[in-house]
């Protein structure tokens, strides 16, 4: 049971002219959570959705659970568990009915699917909402139930695109804790995001995307590793000349960044390159020292960060 879950080589998905997935490798592995991450237009949902088979590849191989999602899409399907980018709970029924009218697509004898849909209402923390209609929900409360519906038929793997987009933080922690449970569970996760926290909290494994194609791929502490330092210095100064200063902190960093509102140094130490600035009497109105995260490996590889 070595064999990965998803293998994609060399996947393209065009749209007429343009080409919104150019040429990708793709290898998930039972049991893991991988990520898809990149910016609003990368390429991650037309992706998703082959790998849903939703929609064909226009070129390339794809392997799903085994299968070829050109000949065995139906086969495939029964054994995904898919969390669309938009909710789309049907909003005449009630919370516990979306899960067990889902689960007769799948052929599950009623009284299976109530006990089913009772143990997912308490797992996605609803059992309380379980006859109240969908509409009154919260976004947060919306997305488990998704979430929940997804996992209706018991899948082998699970399509998340972007699972907290929309969500105030504290549903998306909500969200990032159930998800880490399944994932405690065994469940294999397949996820897009844009949100880097949401990538480094969740993936063990992911890709990043840009303009269709794959610039990295690794865990979250690899290309940290690989694409950035230890830690990162925001410095922000009174006046526009964010590049005059940048220019004078240069020779003190392993690599300076200047956006438009901060100028960022890349360094080892972050408080030693701080106190190097002050020594200097750089002045900045504000100064931070983080660890490095995937949106400064974003950055670097690049040279944009990750939400605009
Ligand atoms: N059905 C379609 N017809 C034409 N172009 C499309 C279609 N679907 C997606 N695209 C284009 O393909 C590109 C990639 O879109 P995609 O939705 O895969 O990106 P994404 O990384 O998921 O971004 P988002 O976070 O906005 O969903 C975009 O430029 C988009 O406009």
């Amino acid at each position: 049971m070595n064999s990965p879950l998803i293998q994609a080589r060399g996947l393209i998905k065009r749209f007429g002219d343009f080409t919104a997935v150019d040429g990708i490798d793709v290898d998930v592995r039972a049991g893991e959570a991988f990520g898809f991450l990149g910016p609003n237009g990368a390429g991650k949902s037309s992706t998703m959705r082959m790998i849903g088979c939703v929609s064909p590849p226009s070129e390339g191989e794809l392997r799903i659970l085994g299968m070829d999602p050109r000949r065995d899409g139906p086969r495939i399907r029964a054994r995904l568990g898919v969390c669309p980018q938009l909710d789309n709970l049907d909003t005449e029924l009630t919370v516990r009915e979306n899960l067990t009218t889902y689960a007769r697509f799948f052929g599950i004898p009623r009284k299976v699917a109530r006990a089913r849909a009772a143990e997912l209402l308490e797992f996605v923390q609803l059992s309380e909402r379980a006859d109240s209609k969908v509409d009154p929900l919260s976004g947060g409360m919306k997305r488990r139930l998704t979430i929940a519906r997804a996992l209706v038929n018991e899948p082998d793997l699970v399509l998340l695109d972007e699972p907290t987009t929309g969500l105030d933080p504290q549903a998306r922690h909500l969200v990032w804790e159930r998800l880490f449970r399944l994932k405690q569970q065994g469940v294999t996760l397949v996820l897009t995001t844009h949100y880097m926290d949401e990538a480094e909290q969740l993936c063990d494994r992911l890709v990043v995307m840009d303009g269709g194609r794959i610039v990295a791929e690794g865990s979250p502490r690899e290309l940290i590793e690989r694409y950035s330092t230890r830690e990162v210095v925001e410095l922000r100064f009174t006046t526009d000349e964010q590049g005059t200063y940048a220019e004078k902190l240069a020779g003190m960093a392993d690599r300076i960044e200047v956006l438009p509102d901060r100028v960022l140094m890349y360094v080892a130490d972050g408080d030693d390159a701080l106190a190097e600035v002050h020594r200097r009497s750089l002045s900045p109105s504000s100064a931070l020292v983080r660890r490095s995260s995937l949106e400064d490996v974003f950055l670097h590889l690049t040279g944009r960060t990750l939400v605009d």
